[in-house]
């Protein structure tokens, strides 16, 4: 069978990632989110094994330990890494895995399957991110300080990526994303 294809989805925190990728999925079924392990607190709302994998610090050691993680990294004081064997699984039954994951994953993604395609989200401002991430009312101040502190780094890496999207108006955002993925993934 053909194999599928690894899509990484980068871009600062507040920006729209998981907006723009819960409509991806609702508008092509046949595409696969991979559920992420963390160390994070749940927000409220978020259900374990949906939203993420909530566990304990030596709970994710023990992941990195015996190499059940693709990817990880930290990210404003907590670790985030990506499953290994769902993805492996999916991609083997040819389907599209979708990444949503930070800038240190993303890189090591690129290490490791040089083959994914890598996109970047862009702010339309710096002002306009900060506004989404006090918006969401999810956050505390130290956590949103944390996440736009790392934005500017992230930010400056986008053209790292294959490709970058402006996530200004959402519909346009998401019309552009699906230009790339199936322009390039027929
Ligand atoms: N490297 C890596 N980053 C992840 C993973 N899961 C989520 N992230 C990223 O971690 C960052 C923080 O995620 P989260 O706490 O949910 O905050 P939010 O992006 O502001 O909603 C975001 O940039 C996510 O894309 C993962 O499995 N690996
Ligand atoms: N194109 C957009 N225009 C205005 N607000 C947006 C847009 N995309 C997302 N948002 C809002 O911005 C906030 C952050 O979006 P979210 O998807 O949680 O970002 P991320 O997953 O990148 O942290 C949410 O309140 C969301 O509703």
């Amino acid at each position: 069978m053909k194999k599928g294809k690894l899509i990484v989805v980068t871009g600062p925190s507040g920006v729209g990632k998981g907006t723009l990728v819960r409509s991806l999925l609702e508008r092509h079924r046949d595409l696969y989110l991979s559920v992420s392990a963390t160390t994070r607190a749940p927000r409220r709302g978020e259900i374990d094994g949906k939203h993420y994998y909530f566990v304990s610090r030596p709970q994710f050691q023990e992941m990195i330990a015996a190499n059940e993680l693709l990817e990880w990294a930290e990210f404003a004081g907590n670790l985030y890494g990506t499953p290994r064997r769902p993805v492996e699984a999916q991609i083997d039954q040819g389907r599209w895995v979708l990444l949503e994951i930070e800038l240190v994953g993303a890189r090591q993604i690129r290490a490791n399957f040089p083959e994914a395609l890598r996109l970047f989200i862009l702010p339309p401002s710096m002002s306009e991110l900060e506004r989404r991430l006090r918006n969401r009312s999810s956050d505390s101040a130290t956590a949103i300080a944390l996440r736009l502190d790392r934005a500017t780094e992230e930010i400056a890496a986008a053209s790292e990526f294959d490709f970058q999207v402006i996530n200004d108006d959402l519909e346009t955002a998401l019309k552009n994303i699906e230009a790339v993925l199936f322009a390039r993934c027929p």
